[in-house]
């Protein structure tokens, strides 16, 4: 991933295509996002920002939910092995260690991605960034796989609000 370090004033300057550009992935695959937190210019710094892709998230239906959900890529999945993630996809993945598996946790992680899916109905989204093994990433998969697809809905929003406010920080200098 190419880092990019502006300023909070150098962010509020930019011509409305390259914030679409810059800030087109905080939402993976998803440049409405930016599209959507463009009108809130100027930004007083970092957390103003963030705070208005959470609010753009919640103003999304039920649907739209599910097409973020299902923009983001599986964990050491197959677009991991044929290296087709997004440069920040793959930041993440790789800097929990998702990308360096052994078959056993990676055949784990796949039959429980699967049954999760199955179950809900989209796939499993959790903020990598802020985990510190495969093992903490299964041992939470497992649990979430108890919940009601109500609780579930509402986690998978907040983990991709985590992911946003992480590359959000990644591109902001402070
Ligand atoms: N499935 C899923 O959670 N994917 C992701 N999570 C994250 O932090 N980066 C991703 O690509």
């Amino acid at each position: 991933m190419d880092p990019v370090f502006m300023n909070i004033d150098e962010v509020n300057r930019l011509p409305s295509e390259q914030f679409i550009k810059i800030f087109g992935n905080i939402v993976e695959h998803y440049p409405a996002a930016a599209i959507g937190i463009l009108k809130n210019r100027p930004f007083r710094d970092v957390g103003s920002i963030s705070h208005a892709a959470n609010n753009y998230l919640d103003s999304l239906n039920e649907n739209e939910v599910i097409r973020i959900l299902q923009q983001h890529p599986d964990l050491a999945g197959k677009l991991a092995d044929l290296e087709k993630m997004s440069p920040e996809s793959t930041y993440e993945q790789t800097s929990a260690g998702l990308l360096a598996i052994t078959s056993d946790t990676k055949q784990k992680l796949s039959c429980m991605n699967e049954q999760y899916s199955v179950k809900f109905g989209f796939p499993y989204i959790i903020c990598v960034r802020e985990k510190n093994s495969p093992g903490e990433i299964l041992d939470d998969i497992e649990s979430r796989l108890k919940n009601g697809r109500e609780d579930e809905l509402s986690s998978a929003l907040e983990e991709v609000k985590k992911i946003c406010r992480l590359r959000i920080l990644t591109l902001i200098k402070q």
